[in-house]
């Protein structure tokens, strides 16, 4: 018989991602049990098969429900050919009284009907119901190109499968710190154990609908004649043995010979014209080309144009928008495609996470153009290296691109938090809301965070500070978040759901708890301070114990050589919070006449500099000493260019470092030291044996400022991995 379904289906149900034409009527079919295949025996070897056969709980058997699944032109589906979409990946699913119909513009397109199919069953109800869908742009996925720890081979597995749920199509592996994939073993074929690994993830890549790319890095050290272009060629071929059967070369972050336009569209073309179109079965080769964004090209230098006029038709080649790190939208592709005479293939370099190593980028994918449908091949997202994390962003990703106009960030945010988490989406939603924001990084790129408690920690701060005033709403809002916050940590850390996920996130868990715990301690110090009362104290003393806790997870976990540490909501609760406690402390010291310590976090080092690739880079305190935060991008550092740290007072200094990624750059650079910032000493930086640090004999030298100059007297192209003190 046919059931109506409760309207609380219609309002939280939610095809992802979103189709382009779902209509459902009132009525509906209990999930049948069984079903009968009514398809071509060939479809029996397709994953849109191997789907379907999971879904119903007694299989296939001929008194079952009838099930007409095909493609275009099969005889089973004949009847349906009308309604099929004609755009490539396209379905019709029909769900009437007595049968079910998915006909796929091609096998994919089938694979994703049977998708669809999947979610509705999930409503317990079969909505009587038609979908006509269609992706709007051709390769959507991930493109793991992060540099940082690549990720684990369950994790691939897992995403293999959560790309194909997600209509994802592609995944490009491209992780820059697999010595294999790039300098210096692109030559070598993998070795057995990463061998096999990679076989089984191609195999599970084609299971869940997913073209599984295997990119090669080689432009830091390729030589532009036969002898590598045969290797690379013969590694192509032990990766096509191992079943990949589509191919990427990557030419980003390099320097030197490898980053010549006509060579590298020579060796491509040769790739595309002895390999591709020899083998027949091999998808059109992608490329990542060097100038790979707006504000590192030189149009007039003819790079793009050349890849542009002389690499093949066919090859796609990739793109990160206006900036290394930029959303996309319509000034951009009109500026890019126009000189590569192709759709450019985005590469959106979100939520990659590798210049911002301490902190989660969990909110809502927002800001690409809506209006581009047409005007990419792909948009491909490279990831954090937190992969169940990454799963927040991809899930948008993978709703955006394939239906532009539709896309709701916010609503589709919310949906990708619940997919994560059935279970506990309440508590990773209070989580992810105040885990958003990149903070101060050389890309200047930011996100919104902590978005629905921004007014109200604006109001509560603005009025205590101002004149002393308590904005009640305000101060309640605030307070009900903190134990929000609380109950959200632990909630989430004891969590038997998703455990890979909770593993990766552990750090800003514990850290996020103890933030909820600190603002509970600052309110009451604020409460306290304007009634004068003498429990002010141990309240302060208790919100400086957790001010410790929190530096101690942050200087514990995630110690890395980039940005080591464990930030969470940087960008305005935590701010919020220990404004409030330096504001309510000092007012406190004023009346009480006490000198408790109103220093909430300290950073007593200020970074300034005239190159332009420096002037953003965080300072960032690290025990007794401080570094600047470094930037793995090739620095234009002109003639005279400086980059200084100034201290708060003076301070003595036991060691200095500075590693500028290039042998004998002590002859172009000169370090200076200054005691009271108006007169120098100039300080000599001697290399360390066989590496390009430079350390500087600086062990008991009075210090207010430092100075690092190019005295070279021309440019200079280095890299800026290094600027660190230590203090005495
Ligand atoms: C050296 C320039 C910065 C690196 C640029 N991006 C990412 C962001 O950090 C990083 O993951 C790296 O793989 C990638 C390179 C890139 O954007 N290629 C198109």
């Amino acid at each position: 018989g046919t059931l109506s379904l409760g309207s609380v289906y219609a309002q939280e149900f939610h095809l992802q991602p979103t189709p382009q034409e779902y209509q459902a009527g009132q009525d509906s079919v209990m999930v049948p049990v069984q079903y009968s295949l009514q398809a071509e025996t060939a479809f029996r070897e397709t994953p849109a098969f191997h789907l379907l056969n999971t879904l119903f709980p007694k299989g296939e058997g001929k008194d079952g429900f009838p099930v007409y699944v095909g493609v275009k032109g099969d005889k089973s589906v004949k009847k349906y050919v009308r309604r099929v979409p004609k755009q490539a990946e396209g379905y019709y699913l029909g769900i009437e009284k007595d049968r079910i119909v998915i006909v796929g513009a091609d096998e994919r397109g089938a694979y994703y009907g049977v998708q669809t199919l999947a979610q509705l069953m999930t409503l317990g109800k079969l909505p009587l119901a038609e979908v006509t869908d269609y992706p709007d742009v051709p390769y959507r996925g991930v493109v793991e190109g992060f540099y940082g720890t690549p990720w684990s081979h369950e994790a691939r597995l897992r995403q293999l499968e959560f790309y194909g749920r997600n209509k994802m199509n592609v995944y490009l592996y491209g992780p820059k710190d697999d010595p294999y994939h790039s300098t210096p073993n692109w030559r070598k074929p993998y070795p057995a154990k990463e061998a096999s690994q990679l076989k089984e993830l191609v195999d599970k890549a084609n299971e869940n609908g997913v073209i599984f790319y295997w990119a090669i890095h080689p432009g830091q050290d390729i030589k532009w004649n036969e002898e590598d272009r045969d290797l690379l060629l013969k590694k192509f071929e032990s990766m096509y043995q191992l079943g990949v059967r589509a191919f990427a070369v990557f030419f980003d972050d390099i320097s030197g010979e490898g980053t010549k336009a006509e060579k590298q569209a020579e060796l491509l073309n040769y790739l595309d014209d002895h390999f591709v179109k020899v083998k027949g079965d091999v998808e059109p080769l992608v490329m990542c080309p060097t100038e790979y964004n707006k504000s590192w090209s030189d149009v007039k230098g003819g790079y793009l144009t050349t890849l542009g006029d002389k690499l093949n038709k066919g090859i796609q080649i990739m793109w990160t928008g206006n900036r290394v790190i930029a959303c996309i939208d319509k000034e951009s592709m009109d500026f890019i495609n126009p000189l590569l005479k192709r759709k450019a293939y985005i590469w959106w370099n979100f939520p990659v996470s590798d210049y911002v190593r301490d902190h989660l980028l969990m909110g809502p994918v927002y800001g690409n153009g809506l209006d581009i449908k047409d005007d990419m091949s792909a948009f491909v997202s490279n990831p954090m290296e937190r992969a169940e994390a990454s799963k927040i962003a991809l899930y948008s990703v993978a709703d955006y691109a394939w239906n532009l106009e539709k896309y709701d960030s916010n609503a589709s945010w919310k949906r990708a938090i619940r997919d994560l988490m059935p279970n506990h989406a309440a508590y990773l939603e209070t989580f992810a809301a105040h885990n958003s924001d990149l903070g101060e990084n050389g890309h200047g790129f930011r996100r919104d965070e902590s978005v629905a408690l921004q007014p109200a920690l604006k109001s509560l701060l603005a009025a205590y500070e101002k004149n002393g005033e308590m904005d009640e709403a305000a101060y309640k809002q605030v307070a009900e978040e903190c134990d929000k916050i609380i109950v959200a940590a632990d909630r989430l850390l004891a969590s038997k759901e998703s455990r890979e996920l909770i593993e990766e996130i552990k750090p800003w868990l514990m850290q996020f708890k103890l933030i909820g715990e600190y603002g509970r301690e600052v309110l009451k110090m604020v409460r306290l301070q304007k009634q004068g009362g003498q429990e002010f104290v141990a309240v302060h003393d208790h919100a400086q114990a957790l001010q410790t806790l929190m530096y101690e997870v942050d200087a514990t976990y995630n110690q890395n050589p980039y940005q080591p540490g464990v930030k969470s909501g940087s960008k305005y609760l935590l701010p919020t919070f220990n404004s409030l406690f330096e504001t309510s402390t000092q007012r406190y010291n004023k009346a009480a006449g006490t000198t408790l310590d109103s220093r909430a976090v300290y950073m007593p080092y200020t970074l300034s500099s005239n190159v332009k690739q420096l002037a953003l880079l965080p300072m960032r305190q690290k025990g007794k000493g401080g570094n600047v935060s470094p930037s793995n991008e090739v620095i234009i550092w002109q003639a005279g260019g400086e980059v200084a740290v100034a201290m708060d007072y003076v301070r003595t200094l036991e060691s200095l470092l500075v590693d500028l990624g290039t042998q004998g750059a002590e002859k172009n650079f000169r370090l200076e030291i200054s005691a009271d910032g108006v007169n120098w000493k100039t300080v000599d930086l001697r290399p360390v044996p066989g590496r390009t640090l430079l350390s500087a004999e600086v062990s008991g030298m009075k210090v207010l400022k430092i100075r690092f100059t190019n005295v070279s007297g021309s440019e200079q192209k280095v890299y800026f991995k290094q600027f660190r003190f230590v203090e005495q």
